[in-house]
């Protein structure tokens, strides 16, 4: 896939219920290739809902989204889960990982699931362990850690942990759901440079969702959602 922009959002509406004003109304919003963008609004703007668009969970009533130059809402779900698979890496705000498995197995899971991150990663010759294992030290997990179930972890340790497997294959674009949300302010500027940076390293954009303003100064761009659109009804 070749596009200049990571995603383009145009005319897009979206509501939960039938005739009930629209939860999002967003006339124009993009995001160039490896640039990174801050998505702030209050608690019910719809931040979860709009990232959950833009990766193709959910479909928009209205308007067009083209994830990396493809007109994503059109396609079948089948071919929206394999352009997730393969071209998005996903931090979410619980991180869902998986508790029985361990640290290391939970960072490989993307690129078993999709060939394409594989060769994103054979691009540097080493073996999937280390691939694993590098983006762990990158986001310096201790190596201790390393064989270790999810559950022994600290909270900051797993968003750390959650960030590798986001990262691994190198994926075009890395969505974030408020990440920092249970962590203390030294972790979280910790955390947020360490991010920026190997996404940074990479050449992926960032799509970062938060309520914390504080964090406006690591990102190119932001976009402030509204918690009551002007939208009409759909
Ligand atoms: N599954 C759902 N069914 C119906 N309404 C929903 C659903 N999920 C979210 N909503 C509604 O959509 C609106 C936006 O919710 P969303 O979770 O996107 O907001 P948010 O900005 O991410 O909030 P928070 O910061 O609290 O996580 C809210 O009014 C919420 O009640």
């Amino acid at each position: 896939m070749t596009s200049a922009y990571a995603f383009e959002l145009c005319d897009l509406a979206f509501s939960w219920q039938k005739n009930t004003p629209a939860t999002l109304d967003i006339p124009s919003l993009s995001l160039p290739l490896g640039k990174s963008l801050f998505i702030h609004g209050a608690s019910g703007s719809g931040k979860s809902t709009l990232l959950n668009i833009l990766s193709g969970v959910l479909v928009a009533q209205r308007g067009e989204v083209k994830l990396l130059g493809q007109p994503f809402s059109s396609l079948s779900n089948r071919k929206r889960d394999r352009i997730r698979s393969d071209h998005l890496g996903y931090i979410f705000q619980q991180f869902n990982l998986l508790p029985y498995l361990s640290v290391l197995e939970n960072v490989l899971l993307p690129i078993k699931i999709s060939a394409l991150r594989r060769r994103g990663h054979s691009r540097h010759s080493i073996a999937l362990i280390d691939e694993a294992k590098h983006w762990l030290t990158q986001l310096k997990v201790p190596e201790n850690l390393f064989q270790e179930k999810i559950s022994r972890l600290s909270v900051g340790q797993q968003q750390r942990v959650a960030a590798a497997r986001a990262l691994i294959g190198s994926p075009e674009i890395i969505i974030a759901d408020e990440p920092t949300s249970s962590l203390d302010q030294k972790n979280v500027d910790n955390f947020m440079a360490v991010l920026v940076d190997q996404c940074s390293s990479i050449g992926s954009s960032l799509v970062f969702v938060s309520h914390d303003l504080n964090l406006l100064p690591y990102f190119d761009t932001s976009f402030a959602l509204q918690t009551s659109p002007a939208g009409s009804d759909l």
